[in-house]
């Protein structure tokens, strides 16, 4: 424990049981507060990590229900505090559900001052190890922290992600919605050279196609109705750090071709402009759609493909990431209740099933949307099931012959691409097929673009 005396909150509103704990506890700077409201000005003021708090608060001094929504306030207001809770002598029942939402620990009267001494050094001990913890956690953000993942195909992308960061290569994020491009792409930036430089990124799907080309590449005042002054693009804003162009299955042709002499020949000119304005950026995208299908359709330029996919970055759906969901799962729930200020600390062994047998159509972004609305609207310490709009016990049914097979399959092909670094003929001799044959099994698995 540091030296200072550390402040600790005591609310209590027999007055004897208050000066006894004032004479006793002297290693600490001991605040008052003989009610909720009271307590929750002394937490604010004071800030104190452990708070010893009696259930039995006025107006409700003989029950426990004010003491219960005290305590809530609390670590509402300060989630990390250790609340030690005073309980009547026997009510045992009372502490329990304390605890339930919350509570660190409890002690019933009367106390026991070298006991209770003993319970409140060890919960400032371990608030104060908790906040070295996070304090470390916080200056060692790697660029992939915030990338939840436990599955091997997962960790796969990730050392890709590594490989590919530093270099000036352009690179294609293809995966369902949701499933974190964005993610992928930010800390492709984060890992690179141009890190301190900006990212920009731009949805080509959710902009108008009439907009989007203004939106590339800026315009001159006067350039067409309503261009009162010079305006630079996103690319142009991008220059020397990274363009990150979401949803490019969705680019209209005429852009298509106007992107690809862009980066052929790395200069811009603005809607309305004659000059050509010379841009370095990194060019990365993303699309959830099957490229290969929309060139066979002409949708989209094949020689605008090549371009832009010079490596390019599977991201695999969640449900078949073997073991992400629930730490993912847990994560955004940690970041939740941070953010909403609520107590929630968990989720039920029935909503931790539900999470894993779940095949999640939305990936990421729907588990993070049921995250967030069940801990907003749970009234439970652990969020359930139900809470999570998910039905217990909806396991996938047993898996027939071929989806066995087809796994397996499918593993041992991403398990080989890992180890070989995408190299197809090592991989095909690993697995101890022809190249043609690894070739269709790849395409048959969707595992190879175009
Ligand atoms: N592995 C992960 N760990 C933690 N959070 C994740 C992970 N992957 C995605 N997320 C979160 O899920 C949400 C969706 O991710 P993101 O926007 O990157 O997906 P996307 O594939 O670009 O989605 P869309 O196709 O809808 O644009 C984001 O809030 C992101 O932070």
């Amino acid at each position: 424990m540091k030296n200072e005396r550390q402040p600790l909150l005591i609310v209590e509103d027999d007055p004897g049981l208050t000066r006894q704990l004032r004479w006793s506890l002297e290693k600490y700077d001991p605040v008052f507060a003989a009610d909720r409201e009271e307590a929750l000005k002394q937490v604010r003021q004071h800030q104190p990590s452990v708070v010893l708090q009696d259930l039995g608060l006025p107006p409700d001094p003989n029950g426990t229900a004010e003491g219960m929504a005290c305590m809530q306030d609390i670590l509402r207001l300060a989630p990390d505090t250790k609340i030690i809770v005073v309980t009547g002598n026997g009510d045992q029942s009372s502490a329990v559900r304390a605890i339930g939402l919350g509570a660190w620990d409890f002690y019933a009267k009367p106390p026991d001052l070298d006991v209770l001494e003993v319970i409140i050094d060890r919960a400032q001990h371990i608030w104060e190890l908790e906040q070295e913890h996070k304090a470390l956690q916080r200056r060692d953000v790697s660029p992939l922290a915030d990338i939840i993942a436990a599955s091997r195909n997962m960790l796969a992308v990730l050392r890709q992600v590594e490989k590919v960061a530093p270099t000036r290569a352009t690179t294609l994020i293809q995966g369902e919605t949701g499933t974190g491009k964005e993610l992928i792409a930010r800390a492709l930036h984060r890992l690179s050279d141009r890190a301190d430089q900006p990212f920009v990124a731009i949805n080509c799907a959710a902009i108008p196609d009439t907009l989007l080309e203004s939106e590339l590449f800026g315009y001159e005042k006067g350039a067409f109705t309503g261009a009162a002054r010079q305006t630079p693009g996103k690319i142009e804003l991008a220059d020397q750090g990274t363009l990150f162009l979401d949803e490019i299955g969705d680019m209209p042709l005429d852009l298509q071709a106007k992107l690809l002499r862009f980066l052929q020949e790395r200069v811009i000119e603005r809607l309305g402009g004659r000059n050509e304005i010379p841009v370095d950026v990194r060019i990365l995208c993303a699309t959830h759609r099957d490229v290969s299908e929309l060139i066979k359709t002409g949708a989209f330029r094949e020689d605008l493909y090549y371009r832009v996919s010079e490596i390019v970055i599977h991201i695999p759906p969640l449900r078949e990431r073997d073991g992400d969901a629930v730490p993912i799962a847990q994560e955004l729930l940690r970041r939740a209740a941070e953010q909403h200020g609520r107590t929630v600390r968990g989720f039920t062994s029935d909503a931790i099933l539900a999470i894993e047998s779940y095949a999640w159509p939305g990936n990421i972004r729907e588990l993070e949307n049921r995250v967030n609305r069940a801990v907003i609207m749970t009234e439970n310490p652990m969020v359930t099931c139900e809470d999570l709009g998910l039905v217990p016990g909806e396991a996938n049914p047993f898996p027939t012959l071929k989806m066995t097979r087809d796994n397996a399959e499918k593993e041992a092909l991403d398990h080989a691409l890992s180890v070989c670094s995408g190299n197809l003929s090592k991989a095909a001799e690993l697995l101890g097929i022809s190249r043609p044959t690894l070739y269709d099994l790849l395409k048959r698995h969707r595992l190879l673009q175009v």
